[in-house]
């Protein structure tokens, strides 16, 4: 299992600073659920994580900094879906997914039946196998969503980082999505940083939360003490109320300001998270 360390990062734009003397550290097989609004910086920070961006401070997993390696070797670490992945619209679905295998595959060799067999299963999980033979550019954007997931986990790297990985996504397949990769983690031991929108889904599948805004950490911490109306509120600019379902899991659900009296706990039977503190 793999361990990430971030120790005082930068990553300036120009003038801008995107990041801003962020640390952070995740354990070995531990999700972390990357939240904050627009902007915020998460995408940055997995970017620079990755080694595709240019940063002060130290960003490393178990001890070595992505900029040290080659990108063969940083992809037998990390597997990364990025928000807008570029697809050829030409290529056929399993040849995309294959090339999660590249980083094991001898230059100028060919896949071998190990890696064609991961391939289909990692596809068969993904409730992928229909689609084999499609092109990319004919899929729809939860499905291009799905391959390009697929592909990440084909690589089979101990580390996912995963940038928004099912907003594309109707709610029965983020589950399915969100779910596999859940036992991949422990399957796998998997350690998985994913920056989230879906505050819900955030607090209910990553064991902790990294809250940014303007490029800083805010919080970190168990979702239900990160994910309360107050912290909602003041970074997000939302009006929120912060409930839990009968397993004790969080649920975000956004209210309108006429009319917040009653709504959400008619909507969920919970108690409100921040009244249980
Ligand atoms: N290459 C770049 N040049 C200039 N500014 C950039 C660049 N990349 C990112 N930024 C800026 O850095 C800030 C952080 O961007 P980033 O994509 O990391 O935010 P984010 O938290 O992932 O946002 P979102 O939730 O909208 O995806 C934004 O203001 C963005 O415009």
């Amino acid at each position: 299992m793999s361990s990430i360390e971030i120790h005082d990062l930068s990553v300036s734009f120009g003038d801008f600073r995107a990041v801003d003397g962020l640390s952070a550290d995740i354990a070995p097989g531990a999700w972390v659920g990357l939240i904050g609004p627009n902007g915020a910086g998460k995408s940055t920070l997995l970017r620079a994580l990755l080694g595709l961006v240019a940063h002060d401070g130290r960003c490393t997993v178990d001890g070595h900094d992505a900029r040290d390696l080659s990108r063969r070797e940083v992809s037998r670490r990390l597997a990364f879906v990025p928000q807008s992945p570029s697809c050829p619209p030409d290529m056929a679905v399993a040849d995309y997914v294959l090339l999660g295998r590249t980083p094991y595959i001898p230059h100028l060799g060919t896949e071998s039946r190990h890696d064609v067999a991961v391939v289909a299963d990692v596809l068969d999980r993904l409730d992928l196998t229909d689609f084999v033979g499609r092109r990319l550019g004919t899929l729809s954007g939860g499905e291009l969503q799905r391959v390009v997931l697929a592909r990440a986990l084909a690589q089979q790297a101990p580390v996912l980082v995963l940038d928004e990985p099912t907003s594309a996504l109707d709610i029965g397949h983020q589950q399915q999505v969100l779910e596999l990769v859940e036992d991949l983690r422990h399957e796998a031991e998997l350690t998985v940083i994913s920056a989230m929108h879906d505050l819900t889904l955030a607090g209910q599948f990553a064991d902790e939360l990294l809250l940014m805004s303007n490029g800083r950490r805010i919080a970190m911490g168990p979702p239900t003490e990160v994910l309360t109306e107050h912290t909602i509120g003041e970074h997000y600019g939302a009006s929120v109320r912060v409930l839990r379902d009968e397993c004790g899991g969080i649920v975000v659900v956004p209210t309108r300001s006429h009319r917040t009296a009653g709504v959400g706990s008619r909507a969920v039977d919970g108690e409100r998270a921040d009244e249980r503190r």
